[in-house]
């Protein structure tokens, strides 16, 4: 068959489905806003319908792959597209939701002609690929169809020309779904099994992310009635990050998920009872002015963040819990009398792995109740003497150890042992700002531990958990959330290559991996990265590479772009001019939908961002509390620029004072934000991290 008949059957084709689709929508019944509540579920699904109809009519399907059962005499074609679609009337499948198993052949052939097989609900299922076929439909037209697999003819370019052209689009301000391009390695992590822990490691633009999300979607579709969104969550690392985020699951079709950060969730389950010191910037203390390793290695909040802290903490709690049965007995009058004895004997019909606080309370309302029917079984009247009895009970339990989390934190921070991991100073602050209900973001972690053992969780357990730049995570904070599941079904993703904040993150993965039992884990690499062009991820390599050895490079997908340039400026004015003109050049030529400008530290943004406006360009100034993120052009600390991308990145002060020797995680964080063009601009030394200027202009 040739391109272009090709071309005319699908276009056929995708006109006959949109048929279908528009059928379908206009029939979908009229809205309910009524009370009833099964007619309430009847809508939901309604709308759920309908939003999934609605993707559809915009672009029906992206793949086709034509795929003959062993047991069939043909081939049967199968369209892949975000929402799978059914013929009304036969039922016959229109298009295939792309996370239905048979879907996983598209994602997973890579050519030739020996069998290859799909895991069904029912089994292997084995046959052979004769078509693999990408279709680009936009607003419900057909666009492009590109084949990477024709059985029986020559192998097609097998650089996937489909992803190659997806990659070279410049980027709105938000993140974007790939369900038409995901790559094999991605795939299988997205199709896990429910109930693993999965750790990815993956390279600056590798799809962490992306992947993650993808997942949730997955587990959605394929475990749907034992998963809940409501009872997912995702933790990223600010909150400008998770707008940056926000359109992909509606894309997928996916609502409801609990997005979030850990510092806003532990407050959540802390009832507010504390909350973050403002007058405490922990970007401000270690990327505003030079700080050692050795001051990161040996930080309070690394200590506090240690499964060394988490053993105190522990030891802690342990004693709390046995304190729970009181050493002396509780006789208010002679004769009526409760030994410990009795204690354990009441305590031992209950669950002891309930939470401390909550066996506390039905100890103590079973102590009233003894009280009550002693008095009722002596058929005693007097008030006064009712009372005096009420007021030996109140002493009486008093003595078993009530806590709030911060109290028993606050104690447990003045103890010898933990003065031996802390410095005085240190744990002396943290008590004082605890008095004021004030914390540090490394107390969170022991904090909303000590709550969740102490009171339990709130919520329903939560059936799957996403932890995003995990790198920074320590493991007191897994140790936390594992308090909020019954078994690990998590996605824990990130990059030890791009740990800039070394005063709280792991080294190793080993250190949260160790924390599961290993057959609930699960651990990929990805190595390949999606975002930059080859002669920006090359660049990147050699800033890492300054790091010396043990560093893994990423490895570019074949899309070359400009060479990176690096460009002196003699004076700090001329510098600044040459970060206008840049700009204004950039703009001018209508390249790029967004642009960043970043800088070493929050001041020098600010100084940039006064000349732009100086110079009547408009651009966002991205500080470490910000909630949005605007798109566009954007001027932000190399530091909070981490898991963001723009089209175009202009590293404003790439010399070696902004960007010294222990800097190269941040360097090349800061060059890896960038998909097509990259420029460094530098005042006085280049940075020693860029070995080789790669095209000095
Ligand atoms: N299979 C793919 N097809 C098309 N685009 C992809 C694919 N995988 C990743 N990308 C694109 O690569 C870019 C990087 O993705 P993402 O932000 O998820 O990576 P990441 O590994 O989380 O990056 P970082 O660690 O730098 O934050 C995004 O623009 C994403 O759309």
């Amino acid at each position: 068959m040739t391109v272009q008949s090709a071309f005319q059957e699908e276009a056929a084709r995708v006109d006959e489905v949109l048929v279908q689709i528009r059928k379908q929508l206009r029939e979908i019944g009229p809205r309910y806003t009524g009370n009833d509540f099964t007619e309430q579920m009847l809508e939901l699904q309604r709308e759920q319908r309908q939003q999934r109809l609605e993707v559809a009519e915009r672009e029906p399907y992206f793949g086709r792959i034509d795929f003959q059962e062993t047991v069939h005499p043909a081939p049967k074609p199968l369209y892949i597209g975000k929402a799978g679609v059914a013929h009304e009337k036969s039922n016959d499948v229109l298009v295939v939701d792309w996370r239905a198993p048979v879907a996983s052949l598209f994602y997973a052939f890579s050519g030739g002609e020996a069998p290859v097989t799909y895991e069904s609900p029912d089994g292997d299922v084995e046959g052979t690929v004769h078509l693999k076929r990408n279709l680009m439909i936009r607003d419900g037209k057909l666009e492009r169809v590109v084949d990477s697999y024709v059985r029986g003819q020559e192998e097609e370019s097998v650089t996937d020309e489909f992803l190659l052209y997806r990659l070279g689009e410049s980027k709105d301000n938000k993140l974007r779904d790939i369900v038409s391009t995901i790559q094999q390695e991605q795939d299988r992590i997205i199709r896990t099994d429910k109930n693993k822990a999965v750790f990815i490691q993956g390279v600056a633009g590798s799809g962490k992310t992306t992947v993650a999300l993808h997942r949730l979607a997955y587990l959605l579709y394929r475990y749907a009635g034992a998963i809940r969104a409501e009872r997912m969550v995702i933790f990223a690392p600010n909150r400008m990050f998770l707008d940056y985020i926000s359109g992909v699951l509606p894309e997928l079709g996916v609502g409801d998920i609990l997005q979030t950060t850990f510092a806003d969730w532990a407050q959540e389950q802390l009832q507010h009872e504390v909350r973050l010191d403002e007058a405490y910037d922990p970007f401000v203390y270690w990327f505003e002015q030079p700080r050692t390793r050795e001051e990161m290695e040996h930080a309070p909040s690394r200590v506090k963040g240690s499964l060394a802290f988490k053993a105190l903490v522990d030891e802690k709690l342990s004693l709390t819990e046995a304190s729970l049965i009181p050493e002396q007995s509780f006789e208010p009058l002679p004769g009526w009398k409760v030994t410990p004895a009795m204690i354990v004997e009441w305590l031992s019909t209950d669950d002891a792995s309930e939470p401390y606080m909550k066996r506390r309370s039905r100890l103590v309302s079973r102590l009233k109740r003894w009280l009550e029917s002693e008095w009722k079984a002596r058929r005693l009247a007097d008030g006064k003497l009712k009372s005096q009895l009420g007021t030996k009970l109140n002493a009486y339990t008093k003595k078993i150890p009530s806590y709030t989390a911060s109290q028993l934190y606050s104690s447990l921070l003045r103890e010898p042992a933990v003065q031996e991991l802390l410095p005085a100073k240190s744990t002396a602050a943290t008590i004082k700002a605890l008095k004021q209900k004030l914390v540090q973001p490394e107390d969170l972690a022991p904090l909303v531990y000590i709550q969740l053992r102490l009171f339990g969780f709130e919520h329903s357990p939560y059936d799957h958990i996403v932890i995003d730049e995990a790198q920074d995570y320590s493991p007191f904070q897994l140790e936390a959330l594992k308090q909020c599941q019954r078994q690990p079904s998590m996605t824990v993703l990130g990059d030890l290559q791009q740990g800039i904040h070394g005063y709280a993150g792991i080294h190793s993965w080993k250190e949260l991996i160790s924390l599961l039992p290993e057959a609930d884990t699960g651990y990929f690499e990805l190595d390949r990265s999606y975002r930059s062009t080859m002669e920006i991820i090359d660049f990147a390599n050699l800033v890492l590479g300054a790091m010396g050895t043990g560093v893994k490079p990423a490895v570019p997908v074949f899309r070359s772009g400009e060479m990176v340039e690096v460009t002196n400026a003699s004076t700090d004015d001329e510098r600044l001019a040459l970060v206008v003109d840049t700009v204004k050049a950039w703009q001018k030529s209508g390249h790029y939908r967004t642009m960043a400008v970043l800088g070493r530290t929050a001041r020098s943004c600010e100084e940039i961002a006064g000349k732009l406006a100086e110079a009547g360009i408009a651009a966002s100034l991205v500080q470490s509390k910000q909630d949005a993120y605007g798109g566009g052009l954007t001027v932000v600390p190399a530091y909070l620029s981490k898991g963001l991308e723009f089209d175009a990145v202009l590293i404003a002060d790439a010399d070696g004072d902004s960007f010294g020797s222990n800097d190269a995680k941040l360097l090349y964080v800061a060059c890896t934000r960038a998909l097509h063009k990259l420029k460094l601009l530098y005042c006085g030394e280049l940075t020693s991290l860029v070995s080789e200027p790669v095209a000095a202009v």
